[in-house]
């Protein structure tokens, strides 16, 4: 083979490789779990969901599903698990092991490094199974077919998983400097014309804060996941939506974030990731589209929008959104694909 081709063949390469290639290398770094156990609405829910819920926990089995540094598992232990077993793939998973035992819990958490789809566990069945599974618009990632997976296998009947519900939720937004910013740049870069590469951001959910003010539209629920009951074929999804003007504005892109909610036990926590809500490490996930939609307060904006894990690699999300508009000032529709990887 000579140096070019090797070179073509390389660049080819790096161009097929996704999040599945990079996946359990991103959890090896400390960084990615600093950045995690700091943002407090998640891990505070968490805390919250599992030590004040000790009536839950007491005396039961627990797997944690993705133990990363091994956080959830220790606030289970605190919370009175006679055992707990965290399972995860990454690098870091000695880590947490020195953790565990810097912290004295040797006798009552069991970490087991391996894929959660193919450890074998000290146990058949657990009582309760906690995960952080979430990703970027929610579903990123694909780590809740993993929840599932751990669920029909191990969870006794009657079993609790936390969290055990996740909504997600559509809005509509005007963003002319940021599109300008992150978009419109590409067509002219110190005078060269890039615009090759706008078109491959726009066809990419920009994960970034939406302030609140920019928000146009009320929002719609597209999926409402129920963790106990849910099958992996459901977590592809279509759903319609409406979205009505709160306001006379320009509409640059659609944004998408999530809920969740532990309601199981005596005290039930719940946190948003959406822009009204305090600021997390998942953001909001924005979806720009050519031009604008000039709207009128109560108009109405329909659309369907389909979403399942991409063929080739099943972390990635494919994202189909159409929409309608038919305004007093301008009429528009589209049909609009996104990657998310
Ligand atoms: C979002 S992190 C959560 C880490 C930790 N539970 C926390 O709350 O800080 C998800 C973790 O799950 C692990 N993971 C994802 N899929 C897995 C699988 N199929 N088997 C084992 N570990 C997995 C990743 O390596 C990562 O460390």
């Amino acid at each position: 083979m000579t140096e070019t081709n090797k070179n073509v063949d390389a660049l080819e390469k790096i161009n097929q490789m996704s999040s599945a290639d990079y996946y359990f290398d991103s959890y090896s770094h400390f960084g990615i779990h600093e950045e995690m156990l700091k943002d407090e609405v998640r891990t505070l829910a968490y805390r919250r969901a599992i030590i004040n819920n000790r009536k839950l926990f007491e005396g039961k089995v627990v797997l944690d599903v993705g133990c990363g540094t091994g956080i959830l598992c220790m606030f289970a232990a605190q919370a009175g698990a006679k055992m707990v077993i965290g399972v995860d793939n990454s690098e870091m998973l000695p880590i947490a092991q020195k953790i565990i035992t810097a912290n004295n819990f040797d006798k009552t958490i069991t970490l087991i490094k391996g894929k959660m789809e193919e450890v074998v566990l000290p146990v058949d069945k657990v009582d309760i199974i906690i995960s952080e599974w979430m990703g970027y618009f929610m579903l990123y990632e694909g780590m809740l077919d993993t929840v599932l997976y751990a669920r029909d296998k191990y969870l006794v009947p009657g079993g609790v998983i936390l969290p055990d519900k996740a909504s997600l939720y559509i809005t509509a937004i005007e963003d002319q400097d940021y599109k300008e910013e992150k978009i419109n740049y590409w067509n002219n870069v110190y005078g060269f014309d890039m615009s090759c590469i706008r078109e491959i951001a726009l066809k990419e959910p920009l994960v970034d804060v939406v302030q609140p003010n920019m928000i146009v539209t009320n929002d719609c629920c597209i999926l409402t996941v129920d963790i106990m009951t849910i099958t992996k074929d459901e977590l592809k999804f279509r759903s319609d939506f409406k979205l009505k003007a709160l306001r006379d504005d320009l509409i640059h892109a659609f944004v998408v974030y999530f809920d969740i909610e532990f309601s199981k036990g005596d005290k039930p926590v719940c946190f948003s990731t959406g822009p009204k809500a305090k600021y997390t490490h998942w953001k909001q996930s924005i979806m720009y589209f050519e031009d604008h939609i000039k709207i009128q307060q109560g108009e109405i904006i329909t659309g369907t929008m389909d979403c399942a894990p991409f063929d080739k690699n099943q972390r990635d999300l494919k994202i189909k959104l159409d929409f309608n508009f038919a305004g007093e000032l301008m009429k528009s529709s589209s049909s609009l694909e996104y990657h998310m990887r």
